[in-house]
């Protein structure tokens, strides 16, 4: 199979975008694997493939997997890449686009100077339904960790994201403790770590791990939890920069039952084809 696809990013976490509108795109988690593959594939962190709609109501559908070939329910930096990616490619015109994910309808403004917004909905708090496992929703969790109990906040973004307040980011053991956490019983489908260093209620810093990925240069959803987890603890105002290791991103959430919004870039790389 010749696929083309677009190389882009956002922040530096980056993207393999397929257009399977205006060709016939059929990809298997081995496939997904290859694509994704650094040294021998194109390389990337997550794949996005887009699709027509299947809601008649939205203008297009897409789907996300990440390197390692597993399906994904929401990806925040893909979501803004998603919407320049079928602007450019001239899939649609509009300025206010709506697409259907795994995790539910997302709406995406295209801004000035390669910005775009995106309304990511309102966070899942609910233990059962992030899923994490926890009788009564808390602001965080103990979670035993090797014997050494952290204390983790939980939120779903579509997506499960535990996060952790750190003194120091650049010293906080991300690989280590993500990869732990990733794989912890307590949450069934694994989940994306994220390590919050606040700095004043206007300004922190975050550094994730991913889920089926390892440390990325961003996450959007991971930045949105962050946010929900900070606010709920009463730590941020209801607009924060975030800066990750690729750049910044302003995540504004009023509060529970809002929707969080993230703005940020999306920035096209390359086009190429690639025999599979
Ligand atoms: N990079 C993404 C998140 C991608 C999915 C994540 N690794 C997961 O498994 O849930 C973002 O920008 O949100």
């Amino acid at each position: 199979m010749r696929l083309k696809f677009t190389k882009m990013h956002g922040l530096g976490n980056d993207f393999v975008m397929v257009d399977a509108i205006t060709q016939r795109v059929k990809l298997s988690p081995e496939k997904i694997r290859a694509l994704g593959d650094r040294h021998t594939g194109i390389g990337c962190d997550q794949i996005l493939v887009v699709e027509a709609p299947r809601n008649p109501d939205v203008d297009f559908r897409y789907r996300i997997y990440n390197a390692d070939g597993s399906e994904v329910e929401n990806c925040g930096n893909g979501a803004r890449c998603f919407a320049r990616f079928v602007r450019d490619r001239r899939l649609t015109s509009k300025d206010s686009i709506l697409v259907e994910t795994a995790a539910g309808i997302l709406q995406l403004n295209v801004q000035d100077r390669d910005q775009v917004s995106v309304d990511m909905g309102a966070p899942i708090l609910e233990p059962q339904e992030i899923p994490f496992d926890a009788d009564i929703q808390a602001e965080t969790y103990p979670l035993d960790v090797g014997g050494e109990v952290y204390n983790v906040g939980a939120v779903s973004m579509g997506n499960p994201h535990a996060v952790l307040l750190v003194e120091d980011v650049d010293t906080a053991p991300v690989d280590a403790l993500g990869a732990a956490i990733e794989c912890h019983p307590r949450f069934p489908q694994k989940v994306n770590v994220g390590f919050l260093q606040i700095e004043d209620r206007t300004r922190a810093r975050l550094r994730v791990f991913e889920r089926g990925v390892g440390e990325t240069r961003a996450c959007g959803t991971g930045a949105c939890a962050a946010m929900v987890s900070a606010r709920l603890r009463d730590l941020v105002d209801e607009e924060v920069q975030i800066q990750l290791p690729g750049g910044t991103l302003t995540i504004h959430w009023p509060g529970p039952g809002e929707p969080v919004t993230m703005t940020g870039p999306a920035t096209a790389v390359y086009h190429g084809q690639i025999v599979l």
